[in-house]
């Protein structure tokens, strides 16, 4: 059941039934004493609060309200109701655990949109799913991942891609943001329509609103001809707004009013236009902390990202390099007709143990020069060994923690658990590559009381 809370007797009824023409069924509280007894006495699947619904339109009402909610139950959806004014209040119901906002007057389609989002995302999958389940239930083709994360994260991918919900995007560069935006449309219902792609970073502030609204001949100087824009070319399909980390702050303003109100007007012309597209953002930076620093928009941040997906590094996903690597390999085969070519063993486990720091651009990179350079089929570790491209040797790249963040004996620790999880616990080989003898690894194991499995070695 969806709850309504809104003293506005006007919103309640178009409210009530807008939902119950959806199919849902639906209740409305007009205070907080009745909108709580509701609560206690249905099972209420998702709540609808206006944040000015009281006279008293400080929202400071609401505010407290969503609090009581949330003390009651931390899990039920809550999308806010807010004026376009109020942008603030609505930032604050969001860190108080609010899932979504909408401007008043609202879109009946948009709001109904993000309710079947949040049903959607409630249901919870009943079990993990195989890599070969996932394969059935959604197109994934180009993807490889078989490690638990990446399980995990395609699960999701598939089941966010049918709703229409923004998705943000993060993880360190070349670890597959723009294939998994691409995935997200193509499990989309838009997956007909147009993906676009834009690298942000890579627009100047004065340019951005000729490239993402378009501009009409004559609209300033260089305007020599029309020009169409971004948002128009993905209109009724999905927008990739890569880089979305490097946007100045006056740009973030400019396209939080096309995310919050689907209009935006082409340059030197005064006709509005509407645009409907999904719209999915990637980022290698932190947008918490850039938040916290004042130079992302928050109301932005909570805009673009209802649903967030972390895409680990390739370090953190060894198992998964001999796949990539066979993977890779079999489109070299067929591009540069070589049916032969293959990977020795002992390459693939050196591969493994590499740390990446451009990911896995850089591990196809890698892959590719060495079948160009190399004359045999059989590439061994010397192949690889010898590219320019080769990530440098672990020591020198090693990102340090900040300085009084760690003390040398947790980084002794963390290392040691690092080594004994890669190496599946087996002690000589976790010893081996911490450069120490298995007794001194043994003694240091018991000094810092780390558990171990003797029979495993
Ligand atoms: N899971 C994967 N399986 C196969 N190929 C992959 C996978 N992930 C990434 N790639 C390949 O690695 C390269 C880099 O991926 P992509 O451009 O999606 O990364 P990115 O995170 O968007 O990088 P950047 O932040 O630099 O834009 C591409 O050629 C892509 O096809």
């Amino acid at each position: 059941m969806i709850l309504i809370i809104d003293d506005d007797m006007a919103v309640q009824a178009s409210l009530l039934l807008l939902f119950e023409n959806a199919g849902y069924t639906a209740m409305a509280a007009s205070n907080q004493q009745e909108a709580m007894e509701l609560l206690h006495r249905h099972p209420v699947s998702l709540v609808i609060l206006d944040l000015n619904f009281s006279i008293d339109t400080s929202g400071e009402e609401g505010i407290a309200l969503l609090q009581q909610l949330r003390q009651f139950n931390r899990d039920v959806p809550v999308i806010l109701l807010t004026g376009w004014g109020t942008i603030q209040l609505a930032v604050q119901g969001m860190k108080l655990g609010a899932n979504d906002f909408i401007n008043k007057p609202w879109d009946n389609e948009y709001l109904l949109q993000s309710v079947q989002t949040l049903l959607q995302l409630q249901e919870k999958p009943e079990k993990k799913h195989n890599r070969k389940e996932l394969d059935s239930l959604y197109q994934l083709r180009f993807i490889i991942g078989e490690e638990e994360s990446m399980l995990e994260l395609l699960d999701t991918v598939g089941r966010v891609a049918a709703t229409d919900a923004p998705v943000l995007i993060t993880g360190e560069s070349g670890t597959g943001k723009e294939l998994i935006a691409e995935a997200i449309h193509q499990n989309s219902l838009r997956h007909n329509k147009a993906f676009v792609k834009v690298n942000l970073g890579g627009i100047s502030t004065s340019l951005f609103e000729s490239e993402m609204f378009g501009h009409i001949r004559g609209a300033f100087t260089d305007a020599k001809t029309d020009r169409t824009g971004r948002f128009e070319l993905a209109h009724k399909g999905t927008i990739f707004l890569d880089e979305i980390g490097d946007l100045d702050l006056s740009s973030q303003v400019k396209l939080l009013r096309v995310l919050q109100d689907r209009t935006y007007e082409v340059l030197g012309s005064s006709r509005t236009k509407t645009v409907d597209m999904r719209v999915v953002c990637g980022t290698n930076k932190n947008l918490d902390s850039m938040v916290a620093a004042g130079t992302f928009r928050e109301d932005l941040f909570y805009r673009i990202n209802l649903i967030s997906i972390h895409l680990p590094p390739l370090r953190e996903r060894p198992t998964d390099i001999p796949l990539l690597v066979q993977f890779f390999i079999g489109n070299l085969k067929e591009i540069y007709n070589r049916p032969q070519l293959t990977v020795t063993r002992e390459a693939m486990k050196w591969l493994q143990q590499l740390p990446w720091p451009g990911n896995i651009r850089q591990l196809k990179n890698l892959v590719e020069r060495s079948v160009l350079m190399s004359r045999k089929d059989n590439l061994d570790m010397e192949d690889f060994r010898i590219q320019p491209e080769l990530p440098a040797a672990k020591k020198g790249t090693v990102q340090l923690p900040q300085v009084g963040a760690l003390t040398l004996e947790e980084i002794e620790v963390l290392m040691i658990k690092k080594a004994l999880d890669f190496h599946r616990n087996k002690i000589s080989k976790a010893a081996e590559s911490l450069g120490l003898t298995r007794s001194s690894l043994y003694r240091r194991l018991d000094k810092y009381n780390i558990p171990y499995d003797e029979t495993s070695d």
